[in-house]
């Protein structure tokens, strides 16, 4: 399922076909009979939109010829054409902000166990069998856990993860690893913790915390070949309560220094707030703990961020960071409804989504995006008093699993949407894919006749059918950097769907 990456060959390929994007915030873009051509590096270098009778006449590869002037052998050009299919449509690929690749194991454990107590109780435990003295066994373990998740996360159209892994070096690098023989863009974060009284199994002293960064951030350095970086380490403290001040100091300057992302968790539990307000009395607030130690950058993801009041709000917002939105986990482990729309729009925080892997319980964006909603949903329910409507829309939350999440990472320029000199880092959805489990009617047609407002109402009714009815199995195809790493079409029915 997940392609062998070097047997395949580079070449020029044209997409044609239903473009589906959201570049900015809450505005759903449908782009029909466009055209995208995806150079050998993976980049976008042409694109066309609204292309029918002129394509039609001529032919995808003539039309193409024709508009570059380009000399090109057409042996050398692949052409994805699926102009014809009302039920397809390409997506940019999903980025997840927030994912703990080591709880993957843990999936729908612990059910409702308050933040402290679920670390305690069933987080830590995980993590710290990471630790192993036994290298070869940690190995080995590490091995089936990341693959796995690495594996489950493309299958759903994540082409792009921000991962936690544990505070191990050795199988940290191996996360690096694994992430870029799948071909999937990641951020790779050690986790940086030496003050968990708590739970005192699983914590560092500080020197080791300092070399095993070294060893971890070189080594992820070391392996992406040098014609395309795929894979980057990130500055991970994991919360405040378990990092001592000199070891915070030391991760700001490490991420100033070697300009390197961050990213930690913020406000996510109201018992949280409250240790962190007794261990750290000279901070003015929970989040200016972080900036207090030059954590908080325009490339910083603050994972939950619940419990926010106006002045760490106006912070985030000037430090131009990213709140990482993780309803599922909010809801399992019971922290709270985030007034992600008030961020994102009397704020202007920027927000990205996470499926916090393993308070989250699918390690699905597009499961988040509906839990969003409906979350949202749920704080509208109880807060119609307030002045803001905090329902989001389909559009908001497909702009935090693309854009927004782009932003977070750094990699706004580069992926979240289709424009030319971005990378090809997208996933066709396929409504009828053999698997589907959606049962298409023919309902929806009536809105199509020919103008651009059916087109949008058209298409705003399939993607709220994919959303609400859809899963995996709708994700037919990944690529990430122009290279395709999942293509189901390319095994047995069924094989990877994860919500059978
Ligand atoms: O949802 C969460 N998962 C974690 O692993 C964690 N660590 C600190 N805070 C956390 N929150
Ligand atoms: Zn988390």
């Amino acid at each position: 399922m997940v392609e062998k990456i070097a047997a395949q060959e580079t070449e020029y390929t044209l997409y044609y076909g239903t473009f589906v994007h959201t570049p900015t915030l809450g505005k759903l873009e449908i782009l029909k009979y466009t055209l995208v051509g995806v150079d050998k590096s993976g980049t976008i270098d042409f694109m066309k939109q609204d292309v029918h009778n002129e394509v039609q006449d001529i032919g995808v590869l003539s039309f193409y010829k024709q508009e570059t002037k380009r000399t090109v052998s057409t042996s050398s050009i692949k052409v994805v054409d699926i102009s014809n299919e009302q039920l397809k449509f390409f997506l940019p690929g999903f980025i997840d902000t927030h994912i703990h690749a080591s709880q993957y194991p843990n999936l729908g454990v612990g059910l409702g166990c308050p933040l402290l107590e679920w670390l305690n109780e069933y987080t830590f435990p995980l993590e710290s069998s990471f630790t192993e003295n036994n290298r070869e066994e940690k190995l080995a373990f590490a091995q089936d856990v990341y693959s796995k998740v690495v594996k489950k996360t493309l299958v759903c159209g994540t082409t792009c993860a921000s991962y936690f892994a544990t505070i191990d070096a050795d199988t940290t690098r191996l996360l690096a690893d694994l992430c870029l023989e799948a071909g999937q863009r990641a951020f790779v974060g050690k986790v940086c913790m030496d003050d968990n009284s708590v739970y005192p199994e699983y914590q560092e002293d500080y020197d080791t915390c300092v070399k095993s960064m070294e060893e971890v951030n070189s080594h992820i350095e070391s392996i992406n070949p040098k014609s395309e970086v795929l894979v980057k380490p990130i500055v991970t403290p994991r919360f405040a309560p378990v990092c001592s001040r000199k070891l915070l100091s030391y991760l700001g300057s490490l991420a100033d220094e070697k300009n390197l992302p961050v990213q930690t968790h913020l406000s996510e539990n109201t018992k949280e707030i409250e240790l962190v307000r007794t261990l750290f009395p000279e901070c003015k607030n929970y989040t200016s703990v972080y900036d207090d130690y030059h954590l908080l950058k325009d490339t910083t993801i603050l994972a939950h961020s619940i419990h926010l009041d106006n002045d760490e709000c106006n912070l985030i917002q000037k430090k131009g960071s990213t709140i990482a939105h993780c309803p599922m986990s909010n809801s399992f482990i019971s922290s709270g409804e985030s007034p992600v729309k008030k961020y994102l729009y009397k704020y202007n925080i920027n927000v990205s989504l996470g499926t916090d892997v393993s308070g989250g319980f699918k390690p699905s964006i597009l499961e988040t995006v509906k839990h969003s909603i409906l979350a949202s949903q749920h704080l509208h329910m109880h807060t119609k008093h307030e002045s803001f409507d905090p329902r989001l829309t389909v559009a908001d939350t497909i702009y935090m699993a693309t854009m927004g999440g782009a932003t977070g990472v750094g990699l706004q320029n580069v992926v979240g949407s289709f424009a030319v000199g971005k990378k090809w880092d997208t996933q066709l959805i396929e409504l009828d894919s053999s698997d589907s489990n959606i049962d298409i009617f023919g309902w929806n047609d009536r809105f199509l006749d020919g103008t651009k407002e059916s087109v949008i109402k058209y298409y705003t009714n399939l993607l709220n059918i994919w959303v609400f009815t859809g899963d995996d199995r709708n994700c037919t195809k990944v690529w990430c950097n122009g290279r395709k790493v999942i293509d189901k079409s390319k095994q047995g029915a069924g094989m990877t769907a994860i919500n059978n």
